[in-house]
């Protein structure tokens, strides 16, 4: 491909990115493969200057582009380079017509500055955006992280996390056989301390509540192979990946498919029995916007509403599940107020006898009646965690 092409690529790219965060579509990662997939003629350089340029224009448009070519020339208005391939050739994009500009430059959308967290100050957003590195979780169950450091080229060991191992962004492990060997996840440090935050004790009956596909449900059953772990959610097709990969864990975890609006009836039995209740909860995702930077233009107020509610009906589904002396564990991937501080802050509204206990890992910084971990303070994604305890 020359390289107009490669900037024609990007915008054909970046137009149907910007349809998908529209229609609720799949991410901008899945939309590049797509697009690579049919186009078998495009060589692996090619791939990653598209990628690279794709993003590029992603990161630096707070708000959503109107189209794709408006982003490009956005990138296009701040490298001369990129410029000079608006030239009209053959598979290259149009040359720029008189009055036209690209989007301007932002890091975030314009209405979610006031709604951050007051700990997310503007010398922490350059970080939200910046290139996450990988990490991986070991499964402590079955091998130590010492043991495993050394199986994976630049890995080193996590500063939070005594289970993880971090290696640089862009790295390549998925063929790495200690993943169908069921030795190690993907999971990001911050993910694995919401795990931490629910102190697994041998024999606990714990139930993951908004489980997914059961990235935290599978971190919990590697830390305490003895406990009794329930992982339910309302996806069918999140929870159906529980199985296989608790299967390539080693792991026992129960599985249960709730029905959105029945859950407390579905889930009755378990009433005043958890020792621990998690709920990770369905949020605005402004913590893994690192990973998914077009997860900005997704968001509307009338879907931070939404996942407001949902949150606080989420909590006190869970609060009766869990036993006297029992915890509820509070999380979010978000660096919203009303998804984390806020939110604790009513649920202890609406149970006043609750008690408010620290999370057991250092890193974060107090956030209302939790923690909240951003990626310029702790270099992990950014997330909310609160721990309740129930009176006895
Ligand atoms: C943040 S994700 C969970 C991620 C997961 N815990 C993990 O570690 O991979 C939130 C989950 O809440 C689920 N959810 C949404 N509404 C729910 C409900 N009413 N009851 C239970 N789960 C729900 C979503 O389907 C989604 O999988």
């Amino acid at each position: 491909m020359t390289p107009s092409a490669r900037v024609q690529a990007a915008i054909e790219i970046l137009d149907e990115v910007i349809a998908s965060a529209r229609d609720d579509g799949p991410p901008a990662d899945a939309i590049v493969q797509r697009y690579f997939k049919a186009r078998r003629y495009a060589g692996s350089k090619d791939r990653r200057a598209v990628r690279e340029l794709v993003y590029r224009a992603i990161r630096r448009s707070g708000d959503m582009p109107e189209t794709g070519r408006a982003a490009m020339l956005g990138v296009a208005e701040e490298d001369e380079e990129i410029a000079g391939l608006f030239d009209g050739s053959v598979h290259g994009p149009a040359a720029l017509r008189p009055g036209e500009t690209g989007t301007p430059a932002a890091l975030l959308p314009s209405w979610i500055a006031p709604q951050l967290s007051t700990l997310v100050t503007e010398d922490e957003w350059p970080a939200l955006l910046e290139r996450a590195p990988l990490d991986l979780r070991i499964n402590i169950a079955r091998r130590s992280r010492e043991a495993m450091v050394a199986e994976f080229e630049g890995a080193g060991p996590t500063w939070l996390s005594p289970w993880g191992l971090r290696l640089p962004a862009d790295s390549r492990v998925d063929n790495h056989p200690a993943f169908a060997q069921g030795l190690v996840e993907v999971q990001d440090e911050g993910s694995q301390l919401i795990a931490l935050a629910c102190k697994p004790e041998r024999g606990a009956q714990i139930l993951d509540l908004c489980a997914g596909a059961g990235g935290k449900a599978l971190a919990l059953a590697a830390a305490v192979p003895k406990a009794a772990i329930i992982a339910s959610d309302t996806n069918r097709a999140r929870l159906a990946q529980l199985g296989p990969r608790a299967e390539r864990a080693g792991a026992t975890i129960a599985v249960r498919l709730l029905d959105g609006g029945r859950e407390s009836v579905q889930l009755a039995e378990l009433d005043g029995q958890c020792d621990v209740v998690l709920v990770d909860a369905p949020c605005s995702g402004s913590g893994t916007w690192r990973r998914n930077p077009e997860g900005r233009w997704r968001l509307t107020p009338g879907r931070l509403d939404r996942v407001v509610k949902l949150q606080a009906r989420l909590l006190d589904i869970a609060a009766p599940l869990v036993k006297p002396g029992g915890a509820l564990v509070y999380a979010t991937c978000s660096l919203i107020a009303a998804e984390g501080a806020e939110q604790a802050r009513n649920f202890l509204g609406r149970h006043s006898s609750w008690i408010v206990q620290d999370v057991p890992f250092a890193g974060g910084r107090a956030d209302g009646p939790g923690r909240l971990l951003t990626p310029k303070h702790d270099a992990t994604d950014g997330f909310f965690v609160a721990r309740f305890v129930r009176p006895c």
